[in-house]
């Protein structure tokens, strides 16, 4: 997979070289570069942003650059982290890992001029994202979180695939909860099923605690999840 992602502000995205994203990308999985948006500057100051029409508070960044540093890089899909952008789920995740080309641009200030927006869906697939219902600087922390989602989701990434089908946000419940040694730390104990060796009890314990944590802490979450995956032992817990 081809990703780059253009922003001013380029150092934030150091952490995109460690860890398994690091090793994805020296292993060959990922190409990503980062792109200074500045290099599509011409004047002296290098300025990315100006007043907004219509009064108001803050900048709005230059569509000039933009528009150069897109058709540089382009075509691919542009994905643009917005505050009034549409939630971001682990379905968007699946979707943009199974693609070529990843194109990320980083807002700042107040946004990202909308001509910009709207002149790169004449020639390209364009999706804007929002993190949640918070209000970040800009768009560079949030493409470090959907680069990690997408990249984890990627072939030969993660060692061990089976983590990734028990995972929540795919399977539709919260994860039961996770243990290790010691047996017994600080007087609590692990769940003596989990140390049973009977995998069915220990599957029925986990999915009896993913129903009752999903039913706690995530009411939207258990009215998706459908009926049908619901036998009669389930409805009593
Ligand atoms: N992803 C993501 C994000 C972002 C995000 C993403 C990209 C940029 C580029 C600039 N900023 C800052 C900024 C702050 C304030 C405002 C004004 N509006 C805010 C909403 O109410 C109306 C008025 C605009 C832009 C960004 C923030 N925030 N939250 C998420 N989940």
């Amino acid at each position: 997979m081809r990703v780059d992602v253009i922003t001013i502000f380029p150092d934030y995205f150091g952490p995109l070289s460690l860890s398994l994203i690091g090793k994805a990308r020296g292993s060959g999985l990922l190409d990503l570069e980062v792109h200074d948006l500045r290099t599509w500057t011409s004047d002296v100051h290098r300025t990315v942003d100006d007043t907004p029409y219509g009064g108001g508070p803050g900048m709005v960044m230059r569509p000039e650059p933009w528009g150069q540093a897109l058709d540089a890089v382009g075509p691919g899909t542009l994905i643009v982290p917005s505050p009034v952008g549409k939630p971001f789920t682990q379905a968007d995740a699946q979707a943009l890992a199974s693609l070529d080309h990843l194109i990320f641009a980083c807002g700042r200030y107040e946004g990202i001029d909308q001509r910009v927006i709207d002149d790169a869906a004449a020639r390209m697939p364009v999706l804007e994202v929002s993190l949640g219902d918070y209000v970040l600087f800009g768009g560079e922390v949030a493409v470090i979180v959907i680069m990690e989602a997408i990249t984890r989701l990627l072939p030969g990434v993660l060692g061990n695939a089976d983590s990734l089908t028990e995972e929540s946000h795919a399977a539709g419940l919260l994860e039961a909860p996770v243990y290790t040694k010691p047996a017994s730390w600080r007087d609590r104990d692990v769940p003596d099923v989990l140390r049973s060796g009977d995998h069915g009890r220990i599957a029925r314990w986990r999915r009896d605690q993913s129903l009752l944590r999903t039913a706690a802490r995530r009411p939207d979450m258990m009215a998706a999840y459908p009926p049908s995956s619901l036998d009669k032992a389930d409805r009593k817990t």
